[in-house]
């Protein structure tokens, strides 16, 4: 293929096999990037090679049946022998199998594992091994290991997911991936002196600057334990841009659709209307098509902020870590939150014709929703994000400069909203400043009453995590929202295409705080006049973009190949392509169908069943 940029790749992939998630996902999406950012590079050296060349084809396990989202408490253990300078793999419960990994069934011959690491007798935490699972000469499994499929899901047919457990299994010392992060280039002199009284490890290992486990078994932790799960920071700050891209296809199939269908005499007599020009289609999928356009940009912006922060990582600084963590966390929530349930409210705005596999919408849905559970269950991830907040909030209330998508936690509550008939973009930004300012300092007066009414930190969490979320979730949408604008700000409005974008974006702004009034009136922010005019400025908009609502669609430019669907055809022959569709059923391939004459013939017909029999056991 030649694609090097790995993000270019899945794209490529996607569009030759298009919402089939590949026997090979996780090779490309976690297995190459966790030996790129968590191996030596000697070890590098070893496996990229083999894995770039699919002799070593991989996956990520480290969820097991019995925990995926508490890491800290995976059961499978690696425990180092001294003597003989291995890791021993095992799966001490039932419990700790490890269960969803895709493909781990069947597909992978190798897998990077998540295990408690044990050594001298101590616990040291999660962390990363390399592990064969079949012999590459015949792909037949290697003793001391189980693994199979988990058999049928909701979605994901072409991805063999799987269980792993371990008896006991060793591996060399050298398979533990022993680069978590630069802790810091130790002087030469110095890791000569310090190495060689502790252990003698390899000369190449000297300069390595990593967490390690020495022959005798001594370990060096790294500078942060949570660099172990860099990983899955990698892939939920790429699944914003894939749950956008669910979303956009999801809006082109729709909007194109009910450009075609007509339905329904507008009056008596009347041609029945495009239901595209019905305000309650608008108001189901015009606010999808500006939230597709804003995920897309939010997408864009996390996935640069994790290649600046890695790079600034793996030159050792950590700065940025929980920034990027607290953003990755919360926007993989909200956009895969947003593009499920928008992708759900586009096939159902198609009728009847949207539930046909024809639409390609079910497809999408299948793909894009189980991102709401894996790379972090979104509930977790957006209390994550809200850790982080908490954390804002009490630096701002002592006074201390935040960094800058935060800096709005701590302001001023006592002001009202500048909203008037215009809705200003700006306005729009300082709605929804306010909202999450107000949510988070909410939430956190909520902790400091239960802990000051003697709960404990754990229980005054657990009975703060509701504002919590929705501290989280504000937080996030306020994100987008500002995103959004920004990057409508940074173009001249000259152009009339980004006058166009400007109108997506009011509404995509207006539209969200219709949604959650609640939130944004609860302290008298809004004044009813002005919600007032939120809803005249929505309705206009509605009516502002439907000229330009397929051209809006037309832009996001997937190929009919891409997008499979009948109904959002390029060139608008649905029903001709719905009946080929059907023409083409397997089941159409005979008149009759030959359980007719096992099931039906009998019923309808059972003096003749015998010879019906007769022809059955043919
Ligand atoms: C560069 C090239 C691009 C490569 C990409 C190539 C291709 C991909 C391209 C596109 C892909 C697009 C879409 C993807 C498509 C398909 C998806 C493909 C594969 C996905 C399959 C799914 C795979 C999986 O599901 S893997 C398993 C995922 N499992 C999880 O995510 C588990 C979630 N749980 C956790 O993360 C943790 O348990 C926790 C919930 C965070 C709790 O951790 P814990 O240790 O208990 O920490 P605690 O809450 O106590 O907090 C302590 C402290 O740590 C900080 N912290 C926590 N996590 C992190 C982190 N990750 N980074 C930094 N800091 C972290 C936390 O903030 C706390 O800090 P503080 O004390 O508050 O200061
Ligand atoms: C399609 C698919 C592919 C996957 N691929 C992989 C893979 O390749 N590799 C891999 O290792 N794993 C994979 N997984 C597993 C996935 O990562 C886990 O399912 C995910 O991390 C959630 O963990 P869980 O299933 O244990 O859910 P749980 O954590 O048990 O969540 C169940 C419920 O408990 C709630 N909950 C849990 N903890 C808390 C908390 N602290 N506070 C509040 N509520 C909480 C959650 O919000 C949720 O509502 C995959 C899963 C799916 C569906």
């Amino acid at each position: 293929m030649g694609i090097t940029d790995m993000q270019e790749a899945f794209y490529y992939r996607e569009c030759a096999a298009a919402h089939e998630n590949s026997p090979l996902g996780l090779h490309y999406a976690m297995f190459l990037p966790t030996i790129n950012k968590q191996a030596t590079p000697e070890q590098k050296k070893k496996w990229l090679p083999l894995a770039e060349n699919y002799k070593m084809i991989g996956t990520y396990a480290q969820t097991e049946l019995g925990h995926g989202t508490f890491i800290r408490g995976l059961e499978t253990t690696a425990t180092y022998d001294p003597k003989t300078k291995e890791f021993i793999l095992d799966s001490p419960t039932l419990t700790s199998k490890k269960y969803w990994p895709g493909c781990l069934g069947k597909t992978s011959n190798h897998c990077v594992v998540m295990a408690q690491l044990y050594t001298q007798g101590k616990s040291h935490g999660p962390h990363m091994f390399m592990v064969q699972i079949r012999s590459m000469e015949d792909h037949s499994v290697l003793p001391g290991i189980e693994v199979g499929v988990i058999g049928n899901k909701f979605g994901y047919g072409t991805n063999d997911n799987g269980f792993l457990s371990f008896d006991k299994l060793r591996i060399p010392r050298e398979n533990m991936l022993m680069r978590y992060s630069q802790v810091g280039r130790i002087p030469r002199e110095n890791m000569l002196m310090r190495y060689s009284q502790v252990s003698r490890i390899p000369r190449e290992n000297m300069l390595m600057r990593y967490s390690q486990v020495h022959e005798d078994g001594t370990y060096v932790k790294p500078q942060n334990a949570k660099l172990a799960y860099g990983s899955m920071v990698l892939i939920r700050s790429s699944i914003v841009s894939d749950a956008a891209r669910g979303l956009a296809q999801a809006c082109v199939i729709s909007i194109r659709y009910s450009a075609v269908r007509r339905q329904t005499e507008a009056y008596p007599g009347g041609e029945e209307p495009q239901i595209l020009d019905y305000q309650t289609q608008q108001y189901r999928l015009f606010p999808l098509l500006a939230s597709a356009y804003s995920l897309q940009l939010a997408g864009k912006y996390v996935f640069n902020t994790y290649l600046e922060v890695n790079d600034q990582i793996e030159k050792g600084n950590l700065e940025s870590m929980p920034e990027l963590h607290a953003l990755s966390a919360g926007l993989k929530a909200f956009s895969t939150y947003e593009a499920s349930a928008g992708i759900e409210v586009c096939r159902i705005c198609c009728g009847g014709h949207g539930y046909s596999q024809a639409s390609g919408l079910p497809k999408i849905y299948v793909d894009v929703v189980p991102g709401c559970t894996y790379e972090g269950e979104n509930t977790v991830m957006m209390l994550q994000t809200a850790r982080y907040l908490m954390k804002c909030y009490s630096r701002a209330k002592q006074g201390q400069k935040l960094p800058g998508f935060v800096q709005y936690i701590g302001q001023n509550l006592n002001k009202k909203s500048c909203m008037s008939e215009e809705v200003a973009l700006g306005c729009l930004v300082m709605a929804y400043e306010h909202r999450a300012a107000r949510l988070v300092e909410a939430a956190a007066m909520r902790m400091q009453s239960l802990i000051q009414g003697g709960k404990k930190q754990h229980e005054a969490w657990n009975g703060s995590s509701v504002q919590l979320f929705w501290a989280a979730k504000a937080h996030c949408h306020l994100f987008c929202v500002k995103n959004f604008v920004d990057a409508i700000q940074a173009k001249s409005l000259s152009s009339k295409t980004v006058t166009v974008m400007k109108s997506v974006c009011q509404l995509y702004g207006v539209h969200g705080i219709l949604e959650n009034l609640g939130e944004f009136m609860q302290d008298g922010f809004f004044s009813g006049e002005q919600v007032g005019y939120l809803q005249r400025k929505m309705l206009a908009l509605f009516e502002n973009i439907r000229p330009n609502a397929v051209a809006l669609v037309d832009a996001f430019d997937y190929p009919d190949m891409v997008l499979g669907s009948c109904l959002g055809r390029y060139d608008g022959q649905v029903y001709q392509a719905l009946y080929d569709y059907a023409k083409s059923a397997p089941m159409n391939q005979t008149e009759i169908h030959s359980t007719y004459y096992k099931h039906l013939k009998p019923l309808i017909n059972p003096e003749t069943t015998s010879d019906a029999m007769q022809f059955a056991k043919l």
